[in-house]
């Protein structure tokens, strides 16, 4: 579908609010027709239709008052509907993105798309397409009424129209590039203001140091310098379009002409006021065309953007249920961002599917990218990933996340009260609400808020980091999972708190397969097994006894690890457990 293919579904109103707003530039000329005709009536001594006169006033100010408010309505409803569906759609489409596409950069065109795009529309849908069949329709009947009474003076008001045309066509030439720069500017500034303000703590300590404050600065002066040097190159033209068109340069030509020909008998009286009335109707749409256009332009650009934005590649979900009791695999996945970063190169693994698995590896080593490909937040760019025997991308979604639920560091919650956020608005038994919760040791702290679990995160409370992840935790639980995997979940945690969790997490361990990415290898020494990733590729995994003895990069991360964590496993922790 062509970017002017997302109005179709608007398409019929806007074309009956055009034609309404068509009729309105026509009825708006009547009273001059009808004037006209007075005054030639009058000055050729017959007797003048007064009442005629009054009436095609009176009829056309009203009629076209009626009409322009009938065109006025219909595009603002085309415009509403537009925006409601288009927003829908985008909606739609972010919730099935790839997670990278939505954070990062990536949310500054999301905030360009949904805001400012959706914006531009609403100019081009209820405004800027009447205004131009407005101005088109009243230049093109003035013109036809004026060539009916003197095609002479018709051709003359045609001159400052044609001399306007192409002063402004000699201003706008290239522009097409201009305006594509001016949008790729604005976006610029866009996505610098979103990462000024996420980055305004770091730039408030380190002051100008900030990068994004720089970004941001450059990018206003980059369009600063942009804007001026284009408006510098188009101005002499753009000015000379206005003032050629200009009513009163019209008038005086039509008037000093028509009297020339009205003392050389070569024109009637009636033509000569029909021109002197019409002649500034027919050019001076002109003047008033430039903006329209650039508005047009913007519109167009943000049908485009839109467009673009709908049309990338989601994520599509298939319909199979997983099976029951199926592990975690992956068969040869690699991973980029962009061209040349390989975070995953060629992972082969089974999980089991009971146990405390954790991976580690050393910062960049591709640790969260193997969470982000388990939780289908993105597909590899190569290989499989399956639960059980089917791929990831042919179950359902809610069969997946069922099934395997996660924790990562900055998991959001909601702005909903604490139990909704554990629920997921889900009818879940009480009982079961807080033995999750106590397990992820928040319980006794939720019971002191305000509201217990019916406080509104963000509203009435705002949680410490350690609570978050503690929340998010439990929400996790409460699903009953198969299998857990933990992004660096525990990291906002005090060294007692993160003790108490993985007491926890090394009991759901007996029933679930826990999945542990870390980068405190001391609190880990106890795991089932340890899964050690050395620049995207598997570079060992066993016990952490088999590791400390047969592989190097675990020992490097061992030798570089820092203080040991409060916490060792307890008796009741190492209780045994089955690895598949
Ligand atoms: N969104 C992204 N865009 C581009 N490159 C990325 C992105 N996310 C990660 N990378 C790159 O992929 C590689 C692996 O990153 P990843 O975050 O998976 O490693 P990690 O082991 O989790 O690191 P850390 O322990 O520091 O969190 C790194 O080189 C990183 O720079």
């Amino acid at each position: 579908m062509t970017s002017l293919g997302l109005l179709r579904p608007v398409r019929g109103v806007l074309i009956l609010a055009m034609a309404f707003q068509g009729l309105a530039a026509v009825l708006t000329l009547v009273p001059l027709l009808a004037l006209i005709a007075f005054t030639g009536a009058w000055m050729s001594g017959e007797p003048a239709p007064g009442t005629v006169v009054l009436l095609a006033a009176v009829g056309g100010a009203l009629g076209s008052l009626g009409a322009a408010s009938a065109a006025t309505v219909l595009s603002h409803r085309a415009d509403a509907d537009l925006t409601r569906q288009l927003r829908a759609r985008l909606v739609r489409t972010i919730r099935d993105l790839p997670v990278p596409a939505v954070t990062g950069q990536g949310a500054g065109r999301i905030k360009t798309v949904l805001h400012d795009d959706t914006g531009a529309l609403h100019h081009l849908v209820a405004h800027t397409l009447l205004d131009v069949t407005a101005l088109v329709v009243t230049s093109l009947v003035g013109l036809v009424a004026l060539a009916l009474l003197d095609w002479r003076l018709a051709l003359l008001a045609a001159l400052p129209l044609i001399l306007g045309v192409g002063c402004f066509a000699r201003a706008m030439r290239g522009s097409a590039a201009g305006f594509a720069e001016y949008a790729a500017q604005q976006h610029r500034i866009g996505s610098a203001v979103v990462d000024y303000v996420r980055g305004l703590p770091v730039a408030k300590v380190y002051g100008g140091a900030g990068g994004a404050r720089s970004r941001f600065r450059a990018a206003v002066t980059q369009f600063h310098d942009f804007f001026s040097a284009w408006s510098r190159r188009t101005s002499a033209a753009t000015t000379a379009s206005w003032l050629v068109v200009a009513p009163g340069v019209t008038t005086a030509l039509l008037v000093l002409t028509g009297a020339l020909g009205l003392h050389l008998d070569r024109v009637t009286p009636t033509a000569l006021v029909a021109g002197a009335l019409l002649g500034p109707a027919v050019s001076a749409p002109v003047a008033v065309v430039g903006p329209r256009i650039q508005a047009i332009r913007t519109g167009l650009s943000a049908l485009g953007s839109i467009s673009s934005f709908l049309a990338q590649p989601r994520l599509t979900w298939g319909g199979a249920a997983p099976e029951v009791g199926g592990a975690l695999r992956l068969e040869g996945v690699s991973h980029r961002y962009g061209e040349d970063e390989v975070a995953l190169d060629g992972l082969t693994l089974e999980l089991p599917t009971t146990g405390l698995v954790a991976v580690v590896g050393e910062s960049g080593s591709g640790k969260s990218t193997l969470a982000g490909v388990l939780a289908r937040f993105f597909d590899p760019t190569q290989g499989r990933v399956l639960l059980g025997d089917v791929e990831l991308g042919e179950l359902s979604e809610p069969g997946l996340y069922e099934r395997v639920a996660y924790v990562f560091q900055d998991t959001g919650l909601r702005e909903a009260s604490v139990r909704d956020n554990l629920t997921g608005g889900r009818t879940v038994p009480e009982q079961d609400v807080i033995a999750a919760a106590v397990a992820a040791a928040i319980h006794e702290e939720i019971q002191a808020l305000p509201r217990g679990y019916d406080t509104v995160l963000g509203e009435e409370v705002e949680l410490s980091g350690g609570q978050r992840q503690r929340v998010c935790l439990a929400r996790a639980l409460l699903r009953r999972p198969t299998a857990l995997v933990l992004d660096e979940a525990t990291s906002a945690l005090d060294p007692p708190t993160r003790a108490v969790l993985m007491e926890t997490l090394t009991r759901e361990a007996g029933s679930r397969l826990v999945l542990l990415i870390t980068h405190q290898l001391r609190t880990v020494t106890h795991a089932d097994r340890i899964v050690v990733l050395d620049r995207g590729r598997l570079a060992g995994q066993g016990t952490h006894a088999e590791l400390l003895e047969g592989c190097a990069a675990y020992r490097r991360l061992w030798d570089s690890a820092a203080s040991p964590s409060a916490w060792r496993p307890s008796m009741s922790a190492a209780a045994p457990r089955k690895d598949s």
